[in-house]
């Protein structure tokens, strides 16, 4: 038995959201959730599931968002970010299916200044499931982590509310992820925000559950967005463990690791680290910067190798007049970084045991 006997390919909505987390739980692996910016960092994201047969999560924060409708446009009211989540999700609804995988589209962190984007791709849901009975994107994240536990929760309860209905899972995070997010500074945060105590995970999931079953939580337990020298960040994943087991005592002891949690700050754990993650109970963990790093590395690689072929339209060092369209045809270069990209993707997906999982 595989995930496709599970659930369908394309993207998921509803409780095939959750059957595929439920499957990754009791099966013993993650799934990687990268964000994208373009149409060529979701294809070869999509690429990569395709070629070892993995579902996939594939994902945009306010400000890729923002990039997808295009940087010369106009965000004060968050109108780009929100076009352009449409835009990208309706383009991985759209390509999808050729890949012949399961999809989780989703949307990063929102903060309460941000809430205006979240609001346009609610409504933007809503339409969609008038039309089509689901929505149009799997799950969107709220990060009020920033806020008192009283308020992060009470506008989680108010939001997840009318995502119930129309079938869309809630990410929310309580604790801070370290690093930077979306303009959000949380590199000078206090070192206890950045490991969430388990009474305060068993409060959200308590409130939550009272509205659904569909969602989960990014507890903190030192996790940091970006990459830095080793040694800077020390992740505790073991403390994930005692969030599920203080979840499973309050519970009466029926289920053995009942929280969907979530692995910020992906790039640069160790193997180690995001085995004992898994191991804990987490079924997604988000990469970013290393993904954004392995996109580079193959357009550097091709640029510095082909520089000579690059320098003009017309004239290489096989001859004064040869032309080098081939060379600098984007699709050619744009191609070379979605070729290390789709590695690095495959990488985070064994990293997680999630190869040959359809
Ligand atoms: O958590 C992330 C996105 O929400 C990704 O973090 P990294 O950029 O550290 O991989
Ligand atoms: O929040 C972390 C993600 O890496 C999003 O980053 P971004 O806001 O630069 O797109
Ligand atoms: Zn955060
Ligand atoms: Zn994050």
């Amino acid at each position: 038995m595989g995930v496709l006997d599970i659930v369908p390919a394309g993207v998921l909505t509803g409780d095939n959201v959750r059957k595929l987390f439920d499957y990754a739980k009791e099966q013993k692996f993650a799934i990687p959730a990268i964000n994208v910016t373009s149409s060529s960092t979701a294809n070869a994201v999509l690429e990569a599931a395709r070629d070892i047969k993995a579902p996939i999560i594939i994902q945009v924060s306010q400000g890729g968002s923002a990039y997808f409708a295009g940087k010369g446009l106009a965000n004060d009211k968050q109108q780009a970010s929100i076009a352009g989540a449409v835009a990208a999700a309706h383009h991985v609804r759209t390509v999808a299916k050729a890949y012949g995988v399961p999809v989780v589209l989703h949307s990063d962190h929102c903060a309460k200044k941000l809430l205006p984007w979240f609001d346009g791709m609610l409504e933007a849901d809503e339409a969609y499931f008038k039309e089509h009975q689901e929505p149009l994107f799997s799950s969107h994240m709220l990060d009020l982590s920033e806020d008192s536990k009283e308020e992060n929760i009470e506008i989680c309860e108010k939001y997840f509310k009318r995502m119930v209905p129309i079938g869309l899972w809630l990410e929310m995070e309580i604790g801070i992820t370290g690093g930077e997010e979306d303009g959000v500074d949380n590199s000078d945060v206090d070192n206890a925000s950045l490991y969430t105590q388990p009474e305060d995970v068993w409060d959200v999931y308590e409130a939550l559950n009272k509205i659904g079953p569909n969602f989960s939580i990014a507890a903190a337990f030192g996790n940091v967005h970006g990459v830095y020298k080793p040694g800077n960040v020390k992740l505790h994943p073991e403390l994930l463990g005692k969030h599920q087991a203080y979840g499973k005592e309050k519970l009466g002891g029926k289920v053995e690791q009942p929280l969907y949690l979530v692995f910020h700050g992906g790039s640069g754990s160790t193997k180690e680290e995001i085995k004992t993650a898994v191991g804990n109970g987490v079924v997604k963990m988000n990469v970013d910067t290393d993904t954004q790093f392995a996109y580079l590395v193959g357009i550097r690689d091709f640029v510095f190798k082909k520089k000579d072929y690059l320098l003009t339209q017309v004239g290489n060092p096989e001859g004064a007049d040869k032309p080098n369209k081939k060379f600098y045809d984007p699709r050619v270069w744009v191609r070379e970084g979605e070729k290390t990209l789709v590695e690095r993707v495959k990488e985070a997906c064994a990293d997680l045991g999630n190869v040959g999982r359809l």
